[in-house]
């Protein structure tokens, strides 16, 4: 397996860069007035990054991950996807997006829900089951691809959504807070599935969360984010060790980086940290 630069640890300057946002605004018209969802938004994401996006609701999390998929157009700014705008991107199939909720069709299978994509996309069949297959060992579903999504917990339905946001190998996985619905426990799980498919691929991944642990056991960077307007308050080099397992959990290192990325979400909200 080769590693990239920021799986290696390496300052992200050295990876060439996935994703730029350059001085990105976004005003939504609304009743009581303008909404300012972001406010000038710079940050750099190296390809094979792992970035969290974290911060109070209404930030503009959902915003900014929404705006690199091309799903809505800035007021201003610029973003870049592998150098190409998020409308020439997508239609290269840069990258595979995972929702909140599953957001899977009941009355297909899992084999059909990951090869749904690849239809769209007129992938030869043959090729669509082999990649559904291959995508469903990946997230350990391997024997479950005839069953229904009814039949599944909703951690097994999230990682069909992820197996279907890989069907077509994407570089870059934008993921808005995919575990969030789930217990602790499963999505601690989730977390170190999430991981390993992580070293495996090489992908860079792009996830909203609202858990500072999930954000510090997942990245390369966490971005913390501020809302009204919503701002990117601060970025947190995670240097903890890979590959990480649960133990990384009880480092000193992992509560010293939560308390720097729960000072600067504190900051956002303009508390004295020293009260
Ligand atoms: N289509 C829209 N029209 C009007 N306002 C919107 C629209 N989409 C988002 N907003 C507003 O923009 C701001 C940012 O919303 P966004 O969904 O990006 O926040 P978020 O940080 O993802 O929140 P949460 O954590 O609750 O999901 C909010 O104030 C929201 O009400």
């Amino acid at each position: 397996m080769t590693l990239t630069a920021a799986q290696r640890g390496a300052p992200p300057g050295e990876a060439p860069g996935a994703i730029s946002v350059r001085n990105l605004n976004m005003v939504f018209g609304a009743p009581g007035g303008d909404v300012i969802a972001l406010q000038n938004a710079n940050l750099e994401i190296g390809a094979g990054e792992f970035i969290s996006l974290i911060g109070p609701s209404g930030c503009g999390k959902t915003t900014l991950l929404r705006l690199m998929a091309d799903l809505t157009q800035p007021t201003s700014g610029e973003i870049r996807v592998n150098g190409l705008t998020p409308t020439r991107a997508r239609e290269q199939r840069a990258y595979g997006y995972v929702f909140q909720a599953p957001a899977l069709f009941e009355w297909r299978s899992v084999l059909n829900n990951v090869t749904l994509p690849l239809e769209v996309m007129d992938f030869p069949k043959n090729e669509r089951k082999a990649r559904a297959e291959q995508m469903l060992r990946l997230v350990g579903l391997q024997n479950f691809t005839r069953s229904y999504p009814w039949q599944l917990s909703g951690g097994m339905q999230q990682r069909v959504s992820i197996a279907r946001a890989l069907a077509f190998d994407p570089q870059i996985l934008l993921m808005d807070e995919p575990f969030g619905a789930l217990d602790e426990i499963t999505r601690e799980n989730l977390n170190m599935e999430l991981l390993r498919l992580w070293r495996e691929t090489g992908k860079t991944v792009v996830f909203v969360t609202h858990s500072i642990s999930e954000a510090v056991f997942l990245s390369t960077r966490v971005v913390v984010m501020t809302s009204r307007p919503g701002k990117i308050e601060g970025v947190v080099d995670i240097d903890l060790p890979q590959p990480r397992g649960a133990e990384v959990r009880e480092l000193p290192r992992f509560f010293e980086l939560a308390t720097q990325v729960r000072e600067l979400l504190r900051r956002g909200h303009g508390f004295d940290l020293h009260e």
